[in-house]
């Protein structure tokens, strides 16, 4: 039975200067190549880091979580997809005509459209999520932000068709701080994460090298389920 992939790991460079965030793309290497672009730091330092980022050859996901009308968000994603991103956010709350505009926008460029369901930040019922999932993959879009608790029953139900990325990643449990539904790294690669975000589990570490080297080992050796696994319910042979 084919076995999904180990997800790719994207570290999120929430910091509140280009200056760290290459300093921290520098410090980890060949540890990392794809990280994310969030608000904090695009409010800082606007298109031009991610500029820097791609010419120093790794992978952006822009993180703008865009939420506002078909036509304003068209627009958004147009000028995203100019900047060579990989991955961009739009919030599935903003309805299914923003949605499709956002997908229509993005089709044909390398910029692949992310919908939010409900933050990692709060809680959620499984339904919920599901609910706002249909809407993403409706719409057209290539994935959603999900949590690595609803990880397992969105790719059970839409198999590779639609991508999962779950943050809220959290090594041993340790440390939720303001999230609300957090997973270990194996969780999630048993969940069949496609993506998954690491944030202060890697930046605020003492070592960030040996802090994603850990991760990076705990989402290889976890077993990755295969569709019939997920819809099953059943844990990876
Ligand atoms: O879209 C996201 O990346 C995101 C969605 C979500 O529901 N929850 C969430 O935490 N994130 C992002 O994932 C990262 C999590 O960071 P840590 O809590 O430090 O691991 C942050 O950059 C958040 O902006």
């Amino acid at each position: 039975m084919a076995k999904l992939s180990t997800p790719i790991p994207i570290v999120a460079l929430d910091v509140p200067t280009a200056a760290d965030a290459l300093s921290l793309v520098d410090r980890l290497g060949d540890g990392c190549r794809f990280y994310k672009v969030g608000l904090e730091l695009f409010v800082a330092a606007g298109p031009e880091v991610v500029r820097t980022l791609r010419l120093a050859g790794v992978d952006v996901f822009l993180d703008l979580k865009l939420h506002d009308i078909p036509n304003t968000v068209a627009g958004a994603v147009r000028s995203a997809a100019r900047l060579d991103v990989r991955l961009l956010t739009v919030h599935t709350a903003g309805g299914a005509a923003m949605l499709s505009a956002a997908a229509q926008a993005a089709a044909g460029t390398g910029c692949d459209v992310l919908g939010v369901t409900v933050l990692t930040s709060m809680e959620a019922p499984e339904g919920e999520v599901l609910r706002l999932a249909a809407l993403a993959a409706e719409a057209g879009l290539h994935g959603v932000v999900c949590s690595g608790r609803e990880a397992a029953a969105v790719r059970s139900r839409y198999g590779t068709g639609l991508a999962t990325l779950v943050p809220g990643i959290r090594p041993g449990g340790v440390g939720s701080h303001d999230q609300a539904r957090v997973v270990t790294p194996a969780q999630a690669a048993e969940a069949g994460a496609t993506y998954v975000v690491l944030g202060r589990a890697v930046t605020q570490a003492a070592d960030p090298v040996r802090a994603l080297a850990g991760i990076a080992a705990e989402l290889r050796d976890a077993k990755a389920p295969g569709l019939a696994d997920l819809r099953a319910g059943r844990k990876p042979a």
